[in-house]
């Protein structure tokens, strides 16, 4: 089938020449207008031109290039992303991208790990949300044109997931209007923040706030590092770079300390909570508003799995398509390594689930405007719904899309594991977020107190109407349902799959309802019945939030279909839709079979069924992944390249190994030559 429109075809970095001929045929052979689904993907063709043309803008710029990056030490990886970032500047004076949307864009196509990261993401979005309008007048055109440069420094040597433990302190002296902040251990020393190490010149401090020997709790603080003049560490900071981690090279993740530092009391982002000259100290309207930036940074995350696993399938998918290995008789040609019915399973799931996330990110960005929109108006009835769902989708898709990655890099064989198919540095730059912007185990635990006092709720109170996503927990009779997709043809029922994936999740809540029960009724208290279901908690708040994401997916297919979307995508969405929703029920069978609400009558036909899905998908593999529309630039791979001409450009690549400037290896004379033969 013809697209609708012709792509704009991605720069590309890959060695030039006729493109693979296996791709070139899948493309011509997609059951579908793959342009068509760019567009639904990116939000109309306007937009997807406009991220293209600064796509290839900055595929183009050699500044922007990523194929050096493997050969540089930490010390020039940093220069280097340095070097991206004054760029960067460059080119929004020069293009005229002031809008935030058009830097997004930006910061995005040129896809790397910058040291402003952290100014955009959660220096600049606290000080909106947490200053006062004075102080966003005073901090904010200074931090927008970048004369200052922030961060946000929460997390301590000592605590990052306990934020009430933090010890770093901030005490009013009210004789001159000023907070003295002061690390008084070494566990208070501030460790983590991106680009605190080297380039903030400011910070948001997390502190605890004592007024006259009164604790008022963890408050932000504006505070100036380094001098505007010649960078240095102003006087009572101590302030370095944390040393080497598993990746992120780029960014200057750093620690500091201080020692009496004084600021002066309007540096204290006082939208919520105030502290008067008199030292008189007023209470937020909700104790946790000052966590709202990490409720942001989680909705944002949430938005980047989808990209990010769809980064690693398109690479994976591509090279499965070029890559031949075995014929299946002799004589024969040898197989494309996707049409192994092994290799599908391992990657069409990921790219259905990469589609599932994608409407989970549009999901949540919905739900999160409206929830600023009721903070404005100083309602904060959606924050405890806004948290929970945050906090259990942000570690179901990170985790998904982490292990996804490695299976997409482990999927491409000996060549996955070298750094040039893109797959290593993906992984080990993404796993992170398993982990901050709060550990994920411990995001669960949230989402899953969240479900448990509403389920507590309706149990006491029947006929408690719950928000849309939970009001499963008001229906107990639901628990006495068994699932009736005993034909292949049933399992394709959307209200089938979310009725599994419904009644998975209230069981889960219920059950660890009971047992939280039945540990009081031993005679623990709260906290420590609390204790002894937290790993059961951690299912919960994973199968509720599988939920959610299926439900976003079922709901953005019958919304398309409602808008007049052409058949064949939607037929192609809805395979996927089915792919992930079996998938995930397969991958988790024994939550559905341990409490009887399938049994083999029912995952006989289950596992025809996704059998019958991967061939399906096959045919539009390639189409599906081309139609993420990622430039050879953003993909960094030689394996995924577009023409697919992988092996030349992994040998092209390959050249520029430091060891390859000579014939004969470094240390050859000191350690080689003496053993070897002088002669033969
Ligand atoms: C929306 C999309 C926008 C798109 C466009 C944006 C463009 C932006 C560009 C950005 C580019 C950026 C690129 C950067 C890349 C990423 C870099 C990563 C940087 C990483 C930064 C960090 O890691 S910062 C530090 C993060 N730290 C944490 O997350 C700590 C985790 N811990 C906590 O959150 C909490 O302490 C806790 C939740 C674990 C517990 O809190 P606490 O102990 O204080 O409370 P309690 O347990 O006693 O709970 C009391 C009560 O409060 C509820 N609650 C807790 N937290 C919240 C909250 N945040 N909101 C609401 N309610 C909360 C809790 O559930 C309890 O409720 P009960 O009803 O009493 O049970
Ligand atoms: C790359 C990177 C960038 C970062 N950037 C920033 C930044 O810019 N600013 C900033 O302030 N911070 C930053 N951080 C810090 C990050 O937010 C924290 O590391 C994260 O919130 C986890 O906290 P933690 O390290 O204290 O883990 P811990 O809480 O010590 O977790 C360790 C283990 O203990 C478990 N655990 C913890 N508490 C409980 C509990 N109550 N019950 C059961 N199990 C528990 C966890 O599940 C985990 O398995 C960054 C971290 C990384 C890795």
């Amino acid at each position: 089938m013809s697209s609708s429109s012709k792509p704009n075809l991605p720069v590309t970095n890959a060695v030039n020449g006729p493109p693979n001929a296996d791709l070139v045929r899948e493309r011509g052979a997609a059951s579908f207008p793959v342009r068509d689904l760019t567009y639904l993907v990116y939000g109309g063709q306007e937009r997807t031109e406009h991220l293209e043309r600064i796509a290839n803008m900055v595929a183009s710029d050699p500044v922007f290039r990523k194929t050096d990056r493997f050969f540089l030490s930490r010390t020039e990886q940093y220069r280097r992303s340095l070097e991206k970032v004054r760029h960067y500047k460059e080119l929004i004076a020069k293009h005229n991208l002031h809008s935030e949307l058009d830097q997004q864009d930006l910061r995005q196509a040129i896809d790397e790990d910058l040291p402003i990261g952290l100014h955009v993401g959660m220096f600049i979005p606290t000080i909106v949300g947490q200053g006062t309008d004075e102080q966003q007048k005073k901090w904010l055109p200074l931090a927008r044109a970048y004369k200052i440069i922030g961060t946000y420094a929460q997390t301590e040597l000592g605590h990052g997931s306990f934020i009430r433990g933090l010890e770093t302190v901030a005490t009013y002296d009210k004789s001159t209007q000023e907070f003295v902040l002061n690390s008084p251990t070494l566990t208070a020393t501030k460790w983590w923040p991106g680009a605190l190490g080297k380039t903030s010149t400011h910070c948001v401090v997390f502190a605890r706030l004592v007024i006259s020997d009164r604790e008022c709790g963890v408050h932000p603080f504006m505070v100036q590092l380094r001098s505007l003049e010649n960078h240095e560490p102003l006087k009572g900071i101590t302030v370095g770079d944390i040393g080497p981690k598993f990746a992120y090279e780029t960014m200057d993740n750093g620690f500091l300390r201080f020692d009496h530092v004084r600021i002066p009391r309007d540096h204290m982002l006082m939208r919520f909570a105030q502290v008067a000259a008199d030292g008189t100290y007023s209470t937020p309207p909700h104790s946790k508003v000052s966590y709202a930036t990490m409720v942001f940074m989680r909705a944002y995350i949430i938005g980047t799995a989808s990209s990010t696993l769809a980064k690693a399938v398109t690479i994976a998918v591509r090279y499965s398509c070029v890559r031949k290995q075995f014929p299946l008789r002799s004589g024969e040609p040898e197989q494309q390594i996707l049409n192994y019915q092994n290799q599908q399973a391992a990657l069409f799931p990921l790219l259905a689930t990469a589609y599932a996330f994608h409407f989970t990110g549009n999901y949540i960005r919905q739900m999160y405007s409206d929830f600023v929109r009721g903070m404005r108006a100083q309602d904060f009835s959606v924050l405890p719904e806004m948290h929970a769902t945050s906090a259990g989708l942000k570690s179901l898709t990170t985790w998904i899309a982490s292990a996804g990655i490695e299976t997409c890099r482990a999927s491409c064989g000996g060549h996955g594991y070298s750094k040039l198919s893109g797959l290593p540095s993906l992984y080990a730059n993404y796993i992170p977020a398993c982990t901050y912007e709060g550990d994920n185990t411990v995001m669960c635990f949230q989402l899953a107190r969240y479900l448990l006092k509403l389920y507590g709720k309706a149990q006491a109170k029947p006929g408690l109407r719950l928000p849309g996503n939970v009001s499963y927990l008001e229906k107990s009779t639901l628990l006495d349902e068994r699932c009736d997709a005993s034909t292949e043809e049933l399992w394709l029922d959307p209200a089938r799959q979310l009725h599994a994936y419904r009644n998975r999740a209230l069981r889960l809540v219920a059950n660890c309802a009971n047992r939280l029960v039945a540990e009081m009724q031993k005679g623990k208290d709260e906290v420590l019945a609390v204790e002894a279901i937290k790993s059961d908690m951690v299912k919960v708040a994973k199968a509720h939030s599988y939920y959610v994401v299926l439900n976003n997916f079922v709901n953005a297919i019958e919304q398309l279909r409602a808008s007049g979307t052409s058949t064949p995508i939607l037929r192609v969405l809805k395979t996927l839709c089915d792919l992930f929703a079996l998938h995930f029920i397969q991958a988790d069978l024994g939550d559905f079979l341990e409490y009887g609400y399938l049994s083999s009558l029912h995952t006989e036909p289950l596992h025809a069924q996704i059998r019958r899905l991967l061939e399906a998908i096959r045919p539009d593999a390639v189409a599906l992944v081309d139609a993420f529309n990622f430039t050879d630039h953003a993909l960094g791979s030689a394996l995924g390249v577009h023409n697919g001409r992988v092996y030349e450009t992994l040998f092209e690549w390959a050249q520029q190994e430091p060891l390859n400037k000579t014939q004969v290896a470094p240390g050859y004379h000191e350690y080689i030559k003496p053993f070897l033969l002088a002669k033969m």
